[in-house]
């Protein structure tokens, strides 16, 4: 499996590059909205963040004001790194939870959509990595006309993650989305191509049908030599319990009766 990386600043285009994926048939993680999902009245994560924040933050269905927790902690640093301190765990174990049902359901490449990917240090488990990037004006210009708010509260939002920059110096793949559309789109497909050329090995041994041809392999190499392993197993059996150390006996005598039971 192939757990493709893409990430970025806030505003510089990640979903509109991830729904260009997933228009092409390709899966996508989105962590945005697993982090929406366990921050979700009642659940581990609301409880936690409504403990260490208190009942104000909430709206009068008893659903987290999303607005109002976003002003707190994009104007105070100590505020979002204990929101990350306490939602991280659920976020990446929700993260983790969409991968293996992905793998199960026999994914080859898949997309983690991760704004904070290398913040959270998830760039580990994802190769390549892209980054989209874009000029600050614009990331600007885009992230208040999007979210409706000041300059000041945009450039706080900017300001909570790594520099754009430094993240561009991390990827594997840039796409530039400073231009217009249409440019993105036409960086996107050579990027699509490369990130689908065929799994390398090791990328096939993690995925699901490489875990299956794994096992059907070894099955199959055990029936065709069961007659010679079983010979093996026997005569060296026999020497270990003449030197008188066959601890392992036992263990071989199961070994060779399930080899001929295969
Ligand atoms: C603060 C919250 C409630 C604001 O919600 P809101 O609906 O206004 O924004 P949304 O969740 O859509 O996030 C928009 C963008 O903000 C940026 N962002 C979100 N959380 C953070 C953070 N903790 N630090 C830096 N940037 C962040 C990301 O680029 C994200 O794509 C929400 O972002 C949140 O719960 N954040 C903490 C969880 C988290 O770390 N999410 C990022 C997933 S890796
Ligand atoms: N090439 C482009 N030209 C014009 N507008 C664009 C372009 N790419 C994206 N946008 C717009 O910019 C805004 C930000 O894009 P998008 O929501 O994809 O960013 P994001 O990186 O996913 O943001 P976030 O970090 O908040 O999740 C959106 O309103 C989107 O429609």
């Amino acid at each position: 499996m192939r757990i493709v990386g893409l990430t970025g600043g806030i505003a510089s285009g990640k979903s509109t590059v991830s729904n260009l994926f997933k228009g092409k048939g390709i899966p996508v993680v989105d962590a945005d909205l697993v982090a929406r999902e366990v921050l979700r009245k009642g659940t581990g994560g609301w409880k936690r963040v409504v403990a260490a924040f208190g009942e104000d933050i909430l709206l009068g269905n008893g659903e987290v004001d999303r607005a109002r927790l976003g002003q707190i902690v994009f104007s105070d640093p100590a505020k979002r790194q204990l929101l990350n301190r306490l939602l991280a765990p659920f976020i990446s174990s929700g993260i983790f939870w969409e991968i293996v049902k992905l793998w199960m359901k026999g994914s080859e490449v898949i997309v983690l959509d991760v704004p904070l990917l290398f913040e959270a240090k998830m760039d580990r488990w994802t190769k390549p990595i892209i980054v989209v990037w874009i000029n600050p004006e614009t990331q600007l210009q885009r992230l208040m006309n999007r979210d409706g708010i000041s300059e000041e509260q945009a450039i706080n939002r900017i300001n909570a993650q790594m520099a754009l920059d430094l993240k561009r110096t991390k990827a594997d793949i840039v796409i530039d989305n400073s231009g217009t559309m249409e440019e993105m789109k036409e960086q996107f497909e050579k990027v699509f191509v490369q990130v689908t050329r065929p799994l390398t090995w090791k990328e096939f041994g993690m995925s699901r049908n490489g875990a299956l041809w794994a096992i059907v392999s070894i099955v199959v190499a055990v029936l065709v030599y069961r007659n010679t392993l079983t010979a093996a197993l026997m005569v060296y059996s026999h020497k270990s319990s003449q030197s008188g150390g066959d601890s392992g006996g036992n263990r071989r005598n199961k070994l060779i009766s399930l080899i001929y039971l295969l």
